[in-house]
């Protein structure tokens, strides 16, 4: 099944995050279904099994970080197989040719493909990276990780559309704009941009952030 167009919700909260654990990220998927999300960015077993119940396609991750290592969205291939037990029909992962402890992104991409017959969701930074993927066999191509690899260091503030609009011009795979899309008005620019779906995750289901970015506006302390 291909992930239909529109706008999906990563609902993710890390240990130190009051609203950690599958019981908050599954009615967090429930609360994004009923207002119009069209699938569901999870992490881990767990919240993955959870966001389940909003009967939504899930787009899978398993995070593991390595002291040794600078890729951790699904680092290999029993971390692709996890997702995929937890009941995620599409897996995410990082496609940079990044140093990993486990199998090039090529062949993991061919492997969750035969051996767990999911679909793969292709993290990236840079359009090359994002060409590579699709050549590869990636059936979707996401702009995650622009601005969290050296390559794409420092961070800015806005989502890189230009990614975006630039991978959407030469693929005939969706391109999906994900990382710092936080208003309505950057989602509506990444679908002008050509993006097939937007993924939105701190800005609707990080309360912490929104929290601060309120705070920092200047509202009296
Ligand atoms: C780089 C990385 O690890 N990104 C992660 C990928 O799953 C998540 O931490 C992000 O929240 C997600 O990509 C959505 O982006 P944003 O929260 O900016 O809307």
């Amino acid at each position: 099944m291909m992930l239909p167009r529109g706008l999906v919700v990563s609902c993710q909260a890390r240990a130190d995050n009051p609203l950690h654990g599958p019981q908050f990220m599954g009615a967090m998927a429930l609360a994004a279904r009923d207002g119009g999300a069209v699938a569901i960015r999870a992490n881990g077993p767990a919240d993955i099994a959870a966001v389940g119940a909003a009967g939504l396609p899930v787009i899978g991750i398993h995070k593991i970080f390595s002291e040794r290592y600078p890729v951790y969205i699904t680092p290999d291939f029993a971390a692709a197989a996890a997702v995929v037990d937890a009941g995620a029909g599409i897996v995410a992962l990082d496609c940079t040719e990044r140093p990993r402890d486990g199998e090039h992104p090529g062949v993991l991409i061919r492997r969750i493909h035969e051996e767990l017959g999911a679909q793969v969701f292709a993290d990236i930074s840079t359009r090359e990276e994002g060409l590579k993927a699709a050549a590869w066999g990636a059936d979707y191509v996401a702009t995650t990780l622009s601005g969290y690899t050296e390559a794409t260091l420092p961070k800015p503030d806005a989502p890189h559309l230009e990614l975006v609009e630039a991978l959407a011009a030469r693929l005939t795979i969706p391109v999906i704009a994900e990382g710092r899309y936080n208003s309505p008005d950057l989602v509506r620019q990444a679908f002008s941009a050509g993006a097939h779906a937007v993924v939105v995750g701190t800005m609707i289901t990080n309360p912490r952030e929104i929290t601060r970015a309120f705070v920092a506006t200047g509202v009296p302390q």
